[in-house]
């Protein structure tokens, strides 16, 4: 692996991770752990036969262990947890082969409730909710691109100086947060719009450039943020505002829900947006373009292939 995207790798000593999901998120961070010297298994559902991590120019072979099955797994010290929201049902037989009560998961996923869903499934194991600030796709099976890597936030409890240790020399930032709901909350607000209109649109962030884009994004946001204050989360117009204006940091890159759209896979909107839309019936609040982005999103279907077969030969001069 080359420094210049993961530095250094950390002076700790080696423990056993368990990274379940090998696509953008997951393959990332296979890398980082690996960096962090970790020893690294990668548990995934189509198996392939190596990962590489790319970011700008570079690309490097990941030493991992590809586990393509739950039976070969045993329990682990860390899982980072990485499918996405509606996989993590599909994905119960890792958790229930990798967890006992000695066990932490990091669950690193969009959306508000991930942690509970997962906290569910392996009640005795220690849960720690991570907001990923990480844009990363994947290009192929077991080939990931890292376009921004801006870390992740965890709370500030008693588990954040063991997840800190974990990341040290990973390459990764772990920043914890005093309060995590309205930290929650922030990147809810960010997902709701960026997820939602570049996949709409099928532009990357540059789409944020457009004024009448911006207009729609405030209101998607605004929006979320006042389902959040309702839910206990502190979030002002300031904030909204900083929101919009961070997503030209993430300019040349999509979104994993665009990403999802261009491979015709499915779509995460209901933890996004349709999250928003559900909580917001339980307060009374009125979320119209929310919801408008949660039908929208419900009704893409499969994108048209080109029409770019030759007209036939007996219409040619
Ligand atoms: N990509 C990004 O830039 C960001 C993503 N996130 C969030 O991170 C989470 C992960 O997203 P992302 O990495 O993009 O998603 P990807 O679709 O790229 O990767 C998810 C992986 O999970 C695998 N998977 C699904 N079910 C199982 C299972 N039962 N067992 C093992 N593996 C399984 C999929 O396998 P298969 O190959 O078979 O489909 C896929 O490789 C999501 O909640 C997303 O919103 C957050 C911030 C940024
Ligand atoms: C990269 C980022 C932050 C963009 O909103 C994201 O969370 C995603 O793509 O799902």
């Amino acid at each position: 692996m080359t420094d210049a995207f993961f530095p250094l790798g950390g002076t700790r000593p080696r423990t056993s991770v368990a990274v379940v999901g090998g696509g953008a998120v997951g393959g990332m961070l296979a890398g980082a752990m690996a960096k962090a010297g970790h020893d690294v298994s990668l548990c995934v559902r189509s198996p392939f036969d190596e990962l590489v991590v790319m970011a700008g120019p570079l690309e490097e072979r990941i030493p991992v262990r590809i586990v393509a099955d739950a039976c070969y797994a045993r329990p682990v010290r860390w899982v980072l947890f990485a499918v996405k929201a509606f996989h993590t049902l599909g994905a119960k037989e890792w958790l229930t082969a990798l967890c006992d009560e000695d066990t932490t998961v990091v669950v690193l996923q969009n959306g508000i409730d991930g942690a509970e869903r997962v906290r569910r499934m392996v009640p005795y194991a220690t849960v720690v909710p991570a907001l990923v600030y990480i844009q990363a796709e994947r290009e192929s099976p077991g080939r990931v691109r890292l376009n921004y890597n801006n870390g992740i936030e965890i709370p500030a409890d008693r588990e954040a100086e063991r997840v800190l240790a974990l990341f040290d020399g990973s390459g990764v930032e772990v920043r914890p947060r005093r309060d995590l709901t309205t930290a929650a909350w922030l990147k809810l607000m960010l997902n709701v719009a960026t997820n939602s209109l570049t996949t709409l649109t099928l532009r990357p962030m540059e789409v944020f450039e457009e004024e009448r884009i911006r207009e729609l994004a405030l209101g998607l946001m605004r929006e979320t943020a006042a389902v959040g204050v309702a839910e206990g989360a502190r979030l002002t117009e300031e904030d909204v505002q900083r929101t919009l204006e961070s997503t030209s940091v993430f300019a040349t890159g999509g979104t994993s829900m665009l990403h999802d759209r261009l491979a015709d896979r499915p779509l995460e909107y209901e933890t996004l947006n349709g999250a928003v839309v559900a909580l917001a019936e339980r307060h009374g609040i009125d979320v119209p373009l929310n919801r408008a982005m949660t039908a929208l999103l419900g009704a893409l279907r499969p994108l048209p292939v080109a029409k770019t077969a030759p007209p036939k030969a007996s219409v040619l001069p």
